[in-house]
């Protein structure tokens, strides 16, 4: 049985791609710019074998030109142009792409990767023209060539006049209609954005006459508009750079062009690299937290070229959550692009450039840390809650990533500290890491259930932002030293002594206790004599998975389902008010009310929770005085 060779109604074909290929109108003008570096780039490979030619980079140039009047936009080059027969094959067979043969036929030098592949970037030009008409002459050929189409009714081709070599693509732009506006594509600025946007890292001149102010004579008084000839993108892109040709300022030069932020950046990565998947890549840490950082609208990811052609303005794929602050670019050849170049066919790629990314990053802060505190301590203001947030994400899964990048504030120290000195200062006998929660450094200094660990001699990492001790769980331990709350039950510091004498007070108070949880019925899980109050009288404890300190952040999130710490009210049974205490429980029930609520309620103050009934408090306490 013959084979039958597929048909395509090429007419519905060529429509289809034209209205749905691309999300962008504008990316038209990256196609033909394409192209015409293509061109370009075939004649300097065809100088490498042929002697006839000596390829003067001066002599290649693409030039964009609006004409108003005739509502026309020419993208012209000096490249290899076409034959009729070139024509032929590449303008009117649709998705075949000359270049890719060529590409193919030829071995591909460094810095020459052609762009073109899939042999419909063209055709994009017909989602903003009525008429393309292509004058084309080809370097082996004296006779240049006429092709013509309005994308529904095929294509003409004659030949035609032209003195040089290379193409000229001349788009009549569509009427304007209630929705599209065409000549926005005849706009200087316009224009000029969508070049510096996409085509910037072109390696070859883009030329556009452009409008600047002149003075009209030499006394400078008067100025006139006149139209000069600008190259107007960058060429050769930063990245593609020696690093030894860099200084700073070219990097920071670089950030400010591309506007990833008003600060300088603290520090970068430029990395080129050559393995399974080439790339180079620069990468900045801002100094400063953009002002939408902590908020939804904030969009993070790099931006991401394919042989200096813009791809996407912002990939996130590259950037993992807890490095989401990291501005710059990637720019591959390596990567499987979609026909519309807008989004990648495979992510094996991308994945592995962005896992590679991600160790850049933390060895870059790594380094930063080790060798500039002071800087590392300004990105940590800056971005350390969203380690932190890194931690506790994906049940904890990022941890070890991120745990040697974080800083507390510790009692000892006075300053910020990271999990490794803090182990390396611990006594031999400590087992725990100790933390303390709380609004301020102040506040928590002053917790009472600070008192018998600082006591001890101890050091207590200070955590007072929300995300801490949610952090701190899911580390659960630092070089196998577990986590403990100076706030939590047992602080694995006591001694058998100390126990014994823990469990006789117990017993001894046991009435008393019993009567004062009654007094506060379900605000606390149970009343116990303190063993680490010193000088205050009481204090809370919470007993179990939530803290107070998480109770307070969960109370403040819109879908909170009232999760609550079990509570437990310690006392200080060597204070002068627990004698107050047992008199009153002896002899005057309504007194041991008004003072369980008003040492309630001062735990409470203490802890930085709200006082239930701030009315009810204040008359308490003019009762005592009174
Ligand atoms: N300015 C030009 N000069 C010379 N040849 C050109 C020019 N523009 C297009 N061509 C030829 O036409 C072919 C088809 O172009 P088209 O833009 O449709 O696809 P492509 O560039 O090959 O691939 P892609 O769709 O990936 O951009 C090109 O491969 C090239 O051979």
């Amino acid at each position: 049985m013959a084979t039958k060779q597929f048909q395509a109604e090429s007419k519905r074909l060529l429509e289809m791609m034209i209205n749905s290929i691309y999300s962008q109108k504008e990316i038209f003008l990256r196609e033909l710019i394409s192209n015409a570096s293509d061109a370009i780039d075939k004649m300097y490979y065809k100088a490498l074998t042929d002697d006839s030619i000596t390829f003067n980079q001066e002599d290649y140039y693409i030039k964009v030109h609006a004409d108003k009047d005739d509502r026309t936009l020419t993208i012209e080059d000096t490249g290899i142009g076409m034959t009729e027969e070139e024509l032929e094959n590449n303008l009117g067979v649709i998705a075949k792409s000359g270049s890719l043969a060529f590409k193919n036929e030829n071995e591909i030098k460094d810095g020459h990767d052609i762009i073109g592949q899939f042999g419909v970037g063209f055709y994009s030009a017909f989602m903003v023209a009525d008429i393309v008409t292509v004058y084309t002459k080809s370097a082996d050929s004296t006779q240049a060539y006429k092709w013509q189409s309005n994308g529904a009714d095929g294509y003409t081709i004659e030949p035609a006049e032209k003195a040089a070599a290379g193409t000229e693509v001349i788009i009549k732009l569509r009427e304007n209609t209630e929705d599209e506006n065409y000549d926005e594509f005849l706009e200087e600025h316009r224009l000029k954005s969508i070049v510096k946007k996409y085509s910037d890292y072109i390696r070859y001149p883009i030329k556009m006459d452009v409008t600047v102010q002149k003075p009209k004579d030499e006394e400078e008084k008067e100025f006139e508009d006149v139209q000069e000839e600008q190259t107007i993108n960058s060429m050769v892109p930063i990245w593609r750079k020696n690093k030894s040709e860099l200084e700073t300022e070219d990097y920071e030069a670089f950030y400010a062009e591309k506007h990833y932020g008003f600060d300088k950046p603290l520090t970068h990565v430029h990395l080129s690299v050559d393995g399974a998947v080439r790339y180079q890549a620069i990468l900045f840490i801002p100094e400063n937290t953009p002002f939408d950082y902590y908020t939804r609208e904030y969009e993070k990811g790099l931006e991401l070229y394919s042989n200096g052609v813009l791809i996407m303005e912002k990939c996130a794929d590259l950037l993992p959550d807890y490095f989401s602050f990291v501005k710059g670019i990637v720019d591959s050849e390596d990567l499987s692009l979609n026909i519309s170049r807008e989004m990648l066919q495979h992510d094996r790629q991308l994945k592995m450039i962005a896992k590679n990314i991600k160790n850049k990053i933390k060895s870059q802060l790594k380094t930063l840390l080790k060798e500039d505190r002071e800087k590392y301590e300004t990105f940590f203001k800056a971005f350390g809650r969203q380690l932190k947030f890194g931690v506790q994400m994906d049940f904890g899964s990022h941890k070890d990533d991120l745990k040697d990048l974080l800083l507390f504030y510790s009692s000892k120290e006075k300053k910020l500290v990271t999990l490794s000195e803090y182990v390396s200062r611990m006594p031999e006998e400590q087992q725990y890491i100790y933390y303390a929660t709380g609004e301020s450094y102040d506040r928590i200094e002053k917790l009472p259930q600070t008192e018998m660990v600082l006591d001890k001699g101890y050091e207590i990492l200070y955590l007072n932002e929300d995300i801490d001790e949610f952090a701190i769980k899911t580390l659960m331990s630092y070089d196998d030293k577990p986590f403990k709350s100076v706030a939590s039950g047992d602080l694995g510091i006591e001694s058998d002594e100390d126990q014994e004498k823990e469990k006789e007070e117990q017993q001894d108070n046991k009435e008393l206790f019993e009567e004062i949880k009654n007094l506060l019925s379900d605000k606390v899980k149970d009343v116990r004599a303190s063993k680490r109050l010193k000088t205050h009288p009481v204090c809370l404890a919470a007993d179990g998975e939530v803290s107070i300190e998480m109770e307070k952040v969960l109370q403040q999130m819109p879908d909170n389902q009232s999760i609550k710490a079990d509570k437990i009210l310690e006392i200080n049974v060597n204070h002068d008010i627990y004698e107050s205490l047992k008199n009153a429980y002896n002899s005057d029930k309504d007194k041991l009310k008004l003072y369980t609520n008003l040492l309630y309620n001062q735990a409470l103050l203490i802890e930085g929770l709200p006082v239930e009934d701030p009315v009810a408090f204040t008359n308490d306490m003019c009762k005592v005085m009174a």
